[in-house]
């Protein structure tokens, strides 16, 4: 392969990882997560991952948007080999290129929608008024701006997760991530989430998801199949 094929194909694949084993250790006990993982995810993709509970989806995620370390493998997310970054790298890549959406919103109940939206902006030294530009602008996008300068408590559940998607997708990331982002909301609130989902990819964002929502892999482009920390061969 010469390098620019090599280029060529991080570029147009966004995440690769290859043989990706994790343990937890709990005192004496080593439980193991991951044994033996590898994907591979294009660039403009709309991922579901799927499985029972307990089988190492939320594992393979931390481990592939580079929050948590792996024991051994590797993983090359936007043309970085995280596995071989430091704490310090890794979480700087993390805050510059990733987007991260929770089951939970983790908003900071303090401030405003526009202000939770343009936080990791202002983190990353962008202007403010740059990062109110474009925290109004991410807003209008995920259909709130006259929600704008509601806390989250004044907001229903559907509108936080939408703040949140606003906030993870404002820094413009590689990759957005999402851990059981429809899992508190109810199935017609979920349904519209799943919607902004899939406009989103046809803009060309990634999207990766872990989901036990039917919905969700319906409308995916494609859903990987962990059981017992291991890839299902399709
Ligand atoms: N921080 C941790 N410490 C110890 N063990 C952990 C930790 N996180 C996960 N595990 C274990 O690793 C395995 C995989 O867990 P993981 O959360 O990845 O599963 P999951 O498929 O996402 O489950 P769920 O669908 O219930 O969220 C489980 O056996 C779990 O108990």
């Amino acid at each position: 392969m010469t390098p620019e094929e090599r280029a060529l194909t991080y570029r147009q694949r966004m995440v690769y990882a290859a043989n990706v084993v994790k343990h937890y250790h709990t005192g004496e006990l080593e439980v193991p997560a991951l044994r033996g993982v590898s994907v591979d995810i294009w660039a403009g993709e709309f991922v579901a991952i799927m499985g029972p509970s307990g089988n190492g989806k939320s594992t393979l995620m931390n481990c592939l948007s580079g929050i948590d370390t792996i024991d051994s493998g590797l993983v090359i997310v936007d043309g970085y080999e995280i596995h071989a970054l430091s704490d310090k790298a890794r979480t700087a890549h993390r805050a510059k290129r990733m987007g991260f959406v929770f089951q939970g919103f983790n908003l900071i109940p303090v401030l405003t929608a526009v202000e939770n939206v343009e936080l990791p902006l202002l983190a990353a030294s962008v202007k403010p008024a740059e990062a109110r530009r474009r925290a109004v602008a991410m807003l209008a996008r995920v259909g709130l701006d006259d929600r704008a300068h509601h806390r989250p408590g004044e907001l229903s559940g559907g509108q936080q997760q939408r703040v949140a998607i606003a906030r993870a997708l404002v820094g413009n990331p590689a990759v957005v991530w999402a851990d059981e982002p429809t899992g508190n909301l109810d199935s017609s609130t979920a349904t519209a989430i799943v919607e902004l989902f899939v406009e989103l990819t046809a803009g060309g964002h990634t999207v990766v998801i872990v989901t036990h929502d039917p919905a969700i892999a319906a409308r995916a482009h494609r859903v990987i199949d962990m059981v017992d920390g291991r890839v299902v061969p399709v």
